[in-house]
């Protein structure tokens, strides 16, 4: 029985795109006959290199709209003002609210997986769970770095570790200003032009305003990667903040990479 199914689904994703005439390779997909059937990734569109050393990427369309709403329904009775640190204290360099999600949802399963994908071979011990950081009008979290100097996070069975990479995905971008700001990564003006003219991932995608370091906010669903520690060392490059938002709301979601230390 599955055998004739599998044959008649097969059958039907061939001669659909023959009867219908051109159909890209992105429309050939599974979901395109069943569309409750939702793919791993949400995007078909390559991922874009922005540094080298340290690696920035830009993910386009990490998060469907339709997760992006989940996600953030799923966080709306869970924020409160967020805290830094592994004491977690308030502090006046972070005035966002913040919440974590439950494991348990199946979006947030998938959007793990989906992050795990991204990070493919490379050696790991996880994720914490996903974070969402809200601001609204002239919050901000000031210069930090993902990774941790010393006074190391510990987890559940009390191992600790720090963190090796960090994904930072846009859920809300209807703002002014929150641009997350690199100030010690170097992407040439040129490069940025020519990534600019390749991929409309980008809301904001700009070199600081004193020739270093860069300004970036994505359109929403979409993130940026980055690898924070090299050898086991905190690179200093990934210094980085999220500039005050002037007007509206941002809403983005942190998917930090664990790495235990022994
Ligand atoms: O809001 C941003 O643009 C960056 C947020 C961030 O770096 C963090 O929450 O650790
Ligand atoms: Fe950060």
């Amino acid at each position: 029985m599955a055998l004739i199914t599998n044959a008649f689904l097969f059958g039907l994703g061939v001669l659909l795109p023959l009867t219908f005439g051109p159909i890209t390779h992105a429309d050939l997909s599974f979901a395109t006959f069943f569309p409750l059937w939702e793919p791993k990734p949400a995007t078909s569109r390559p991922t874009q290199v922005l540094s080298v050393s340290p690696l920035l990427l830009a993910i386009p369309g990490f998060l469907a709209p339709s997760e992006i709403d989940h996600l953030l329904s799923l966080g709306e009775p869970l924020f409160s003002r967020s805290t830094t640190g592994t004491k977690g204290q308030i502090s006046s360099g972070r005035t966002s609210s913040s919440c974590f999600l439950p494991a348990n949802d199946t979006i947030v399963r998938r959007v793990k997986e989906r992050a795990a994908d991204v990070l493919g071979g490379i050696q790991y011990d996880g994720l914490e769970a996903l974070q969402l950081v809200r601001y609204t009008e002239n919050q901000r979290v000031n210069l930090h770095y993902d990774w941790y100097k010393n006074r190391l996070p510990l987890d559940r069975k009390d191992r600790p570790y720090n963190r090796i990479a960090s994904f930072f995905v846009y859920l809300q971008t209807d703002c002014e200003g929150g641009e997350t700001w690199f100030p010690n990564v170097t992407i040439p003006v040129a490069d940025i032009e020519r990534v600019k003219g390749t991929w409309d991932v980008g809301e904001s995608l700009n070199v600081g305003s004193d020739g270093a370091g860069v300004k970036i906010k994505l359109k929403a669903g979409s993130g940026l990667f980055w690898v924070n520690m090299q050898d086991g060392a905190g690179d200093r490059r990934t210094l980085h903040a999220g500039l005050p938002v002037e007007r509206g709301v941002k809403v983005g979601m942190n998917i930090w990479v664990k790495m235990l230390v022994t």
